[in-house]
């Protein structure tokens, strides 16, 4: 840590991994995201919080491809990506949890993780990644289980594990925690970290709100489109206006 930065490591910290820039999103006349920009370097969480209706999906959709925006842009390492479909940001390193997991019923736990696994590798290296994967999010002993007889919890563990097999440099959760008992709250926050610390940029949706002021570096808070404050989660959860947003509202 004492040793100067060389000047790549300074021009790598320069530019996030992720930035959008004044992103903004209609629908018809109704203005759903309005001028929003974000940063996320690698090792870093940003949190979407807002009251329902506040915008976080569609700004969440429009990081992630699933939407254009009708202005502004989103960058990935730097380089323009804001007409990329979402198979094109895959491949370069960008992956999405769904609110609601989909995996394929049928399938086994593995095999669920080997469809994304061989799209990075082929043959025995797609399997070993899809078991360390596994290994990663605590299912590695439920391998050969169809994904039918999964619970929430390891339902929510394969849909996380099906996006790290595409071995993402950037992650988008959207909800994964939210649903959950305590205890299994508390280990799907405890994975998040690790994946943190192990230098993937996030950003997360969740309306839980001790999980993502406990988990966030950043957050973000929306209301009607529009950004009501950003900062540290600290300065963030006293601020008025999102103090007023929030009144009424039963987050937990
Ligand atoms: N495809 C669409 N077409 C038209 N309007 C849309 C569309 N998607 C979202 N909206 C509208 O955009 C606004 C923002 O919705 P959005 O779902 O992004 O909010 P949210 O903060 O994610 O809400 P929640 O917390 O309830 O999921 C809402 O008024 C919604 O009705």
């Amino acid at each position: 840590m004492s040793a100067p930065a060389t000047q790549s490591q300074a021009a790598s910290s320069a530019t996030p991994l992720f930035e959008a820039q004044g992103v903004t999103v209609t629908f018809g006349g109704l203005t759903a995201v309005k001028d929003i920009s974000l940063k996320v370097r690698p090792g870093e969480i940003v949190g979407l919080i807002g009251p329902n209706g506040a915008g976080k999906t569609t700004l969440f959709n429009a990081l992630t491809g699933f939407v254009t925006p009708s202005s502004g842009r989103v960058l990935l390492s730097g380089r323009d990506i804001t007409k990329l479909p979402p198979q094109a940001r895959a491949r370069l390193g960008m992956a999405r949890t769904f609110q609601v997991e989909r995996p394929f019923e049928d399938l086994s736990v593995l095999e669920n993780v080997l469809v994304a696994a061989f799209l990075r590798h082929s043959g025995r290296k797609a399997e070993d990644s899809a078991y360390a994967v596994l290994e990663r999010v605590g299912l590695a002993d439920r391998a050969a289980q169809p994904a039918s007889e999964l619970n929430l919890a390891r339902r929510r563990r394969l849909e996380l594990a099906k996006v790290l097999a595409l071995e993402p440099k950037m992650l988008f959760l959207d909800e994964s925690i939210a649903g959950l008992n305590p205890p299994a709250q508390a280990e799907m926050v405890g994975l998040i970290r690790e994946l943190a610390a192990s230098g993937l940029g996030i950003v997360m949706v969740e309306h839980i709100m001790h999980v993502i002021m406990g988990l966030s570096n950043h957050v973000i808070c929306m209301a009607f489109g529009e950004l009501l404050a950003e900062g540290d989660p600290e300065t963030v959860a006293h601020h008025p206006d999102v103090i007023r947003a929030y009144l009424g509202e039963d987050d937990d």
